[in-house]
């Protein structure tokens, strides 16, 4: 099973509310697609580490004071394939850039591209945008690679106390 992370800061966006920090990804599993930064644990690295150091890596944030806020599971065909630790925060330092990862851009969270991001999205990423936690997992359904794969099922429960992921 593949160990990974996504980021989600926020920062005030004035009068149209709250601003979230997508990027375009580049290459990789869900290329072309929007989502936080992220990617897979390194040997040694809590999850909360590596969300901070693939934040920084793809699009030069420094983030700090991160908020545990969703445990998703993807399984494909029945098995247990990827695990995601889902942060977000508002301790945000620089100005984000494009690294040959990921092209980043601040986002009104209610203009989120839910209809260019994995179709599971928009299930529980507009609740984590609102400060919610969650527990989720994902069926999808036709052979490697995950984002080929369909969609077929799903089960969440919310304001699960998450601790903060270390
Ligand atoms: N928003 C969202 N993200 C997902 C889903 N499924 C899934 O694996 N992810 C995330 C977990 C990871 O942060 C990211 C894929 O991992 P990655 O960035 O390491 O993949 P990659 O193939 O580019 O690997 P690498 O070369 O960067 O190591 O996508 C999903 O359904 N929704």
């Amino acid at each position: 099973m593949i160990e990974t992370t996504l980021c989600f800061p926020l920062r005030d966006g004035g009068d149209d509310g709250d601003d979230v920090l997508l990027i375009e990804k580049r290459r990789g599993l869900g290329e072309g697609w929007y989502n936080g930064p992220g990617g897979k644990l390194e040997s040694g690295e809590t999850p909360q580490e590596c969300a901070v150091r693939e934040t920084r890596e793809e699009v030069g944030l420094e983030v700090r004071d991160l908020e545990k806020a969703g445990e998703l599971t993807f399984l494909l065909d029945g098995e247990e394939h990827t695990r995601c630790h889902v942060y977000r925060t508002r301790s945000v330092t620089g100005e984000p850039s494009a690294s040959a990862e990921a092209d980043p851009e601040w986002v009104p969270v209610d203009d989120v591209p839910y209809d260019r991001m994995w179709d599971d999205d928009h299930l529980w990423l507009p609740g984590v945008l609102e400060g919610a936690t969650v527990v989720g997992e994902f069926r999808f359904e036709g052979g490697e690679p995950l984002d080929e794969a369909e969609f077929v099922a799903h089960d969440l429960e919310w304001d699960v106390p998450l601790g903060n992921g270390s």
